[in-house]
């Protein structure tokens, strides 16, 4: 009996890539260098500052530069977290259905909590959702199991009738070693790790629409 929905944020429930991006080409302008189209950033936004300054600036967290260019993006995205970000089509009616069936929901995401809680508040989830859970919540972020674990107790429920829902390969790794059944999106950021058919979901979904009909098929009222 499935007890909880947990998801990922970006990429997942929101489309946080154009602020991502945005940000991104903000300091490409500062630094004197070229924009970036946003279908080039967007898939390198799901590995957050570390994958922008990669497709921006082709530089990884070894390099001179990185520190500053890192500390400066991130203080263009604290000033524009939800611009342009709104929820996935479908996300809205997906998180009504959970409701109305009485499966509580979560946010457990890699994002920081100084950036998380505001957009989260922006995009007017806070009263709605049961828990939001960062990448500097717990001790470690996904891919370790701790995040989503940690979630699975404050909703108290257990990972085995618990979904977790995400667009990266860590996120099904996540789910997995938390011992919650995983669900794939395939609309999301879906990053560099390859075919996602490969990456062990119990289930792949291309609109937020089909989690609806599946655990419409699967969920029981508590
Ligand atoms: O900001 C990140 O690092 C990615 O965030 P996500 O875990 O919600 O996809
Ligand atoms: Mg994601």
């Amino acid at each position: 009996m499935l007890e909880a929905v947990l998801f990922d944020l970006d990429g997942t429930l929101a489309d946080t890539a154009p602020d991502l991006g945005g940000s991104a080409n903000i300091l490409l302008l500062q630094e004197g260098r070229p924009q970036q189209s946003l279908a080039t950033l967007r898939p390198y936004t799901s590995q957050g500052v570390r994958g922008l300054l990669r497709a921006g600036f082709g530089i990884d967290p070894q390099h001179p530069d990185y520190d500053r260019l890192a500390r400066r993006f991130l203080e263009i995205y604290a000033g524009r977290l939800c611009d342009e970000t709104q929820l996935f089509d479908g996300v809205a009616a997906l998180l009504d259905e959970l409701e109305n069936m009485g499966l509580g929901w979560g946010i457990v995401t890699n994002k920081r909590m100084r950036f998380t809680d505001p957009l989260v508040e922006m995009l007017a989830l806070s009263p709605r959702t049961r828990c939001v859970v960062s990448g500097d919540t717990t001790a470690e972020a996904k891919p370790s199991p701790l995040p989503i674990l940690h979630a699975c107790q404050l909703l108290a429920c257990r990972p085995e009738n618990t979904l977790y829902v995400g667009d990266d390969l860590r996120d099904i790794q996540a789910g997995r070693a938390a011992g919650c059944l995983t669900v794939a999106v395939s609309y999301g950021y879906l990053g560099d790790s390859g075919p996602l058919e490969q990456w062990g979901a119990d289930l792949i979904i291309d609109h937020p629409s089909e989690l609806a009909a599946y655990l419409a098929s699967h969920a029981r009222r508590k």
